[in-house]
């Protein structure tokens, strides 16, 4: 990876807002929601809206920097925001990602972690392939020494319908070379995390 080289989301084709407008709107009857009162009238554009933003994945600078220190110790950014969406039920999933890293030749800039954890979660997901998606991204851009990515969220599709279990909470994880293989150095990132 090279400085300012820049990241675009993938597979997320172009939003129609009029074609999402009128099947939202067409939902809503089918469920017997009025979306002809006052307050309602514009909702199926809204909920178009909502959801097209939940789905709007931006591009962004790469930014890395030499690593010309040679630091070699662990880097953790804990709790990013995680706004996504499960593919199942097109529901709502939300939580913290944690990302630790061991840095190679290369330093990532800091910011750079959340916009990462954002671009995969702004599409239709699963929580595990999202987690493996970060790991794998980083292992793919910067060639560090070692990648950690735990995520930990509440899934609306599981705590406000279907179970309804309330409270319920998902933890999943992907590590990465070292990380991964030294004992050491994986305890000490999953302790970085208390
Ligand atoms: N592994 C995994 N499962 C998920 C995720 N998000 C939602 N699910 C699950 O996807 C499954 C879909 O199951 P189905 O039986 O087809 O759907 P359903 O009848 O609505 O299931 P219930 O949620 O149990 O009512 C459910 O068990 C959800 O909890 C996720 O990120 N990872
Ligand atoms: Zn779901």
């Amino acid at each position: 990876m090279t400085a300012g080289l820049v990241a675009v989301p993938d597979e997320m084709p172009e939003v129609d807002l009029d074609a999402a407008t009128l099947h939202a709107r067409g939902l809503l009857e089918a469920l017997g929601v009025p979306s002809d009162l006052p307050g309602t009238i514009d909702t199926p554009r809204r909920m178009a809206k909502a959801y097209a933003a939940l789905l709007s994945a931006r591009e962004f600078d790469m930014t890395s920097f030499p690593n010309d220190e040679g630091y070699d110790e662990l880097v953790v950014v804990k709790d990013i925001p995680v706004q996504s969406v499960c593919e199942h039920h097109f529901l709502p999933f939300t939580g913290v990602a944690h990302v630790g890293y061991l840095p190679g030749d290369r330093i990532l800039g800091l910011s750079k972690f959340a916009r990462v954890v954002e671009m995969f979660a702004r599409r239709p997901q699963v929580q595990e392939r999202l987690t493996v998606q970060v790991a794998d991204w980083l292992v793919a851009g910067l060639a560090p020494r070692g990648v950690g990515v735990v995520i930990e969220a509440e899934h609306l599709c599981m705590t406000l319908r279907g179970v309804q279990a309330a409270g319920t909470t998902t933890r999943t994880s992907a590590v990465r070379g070292l990380v991964r293989d030294r004992p050491h150095t994986r305890a000490e990132f999953l302790d970085a995390l208390q």
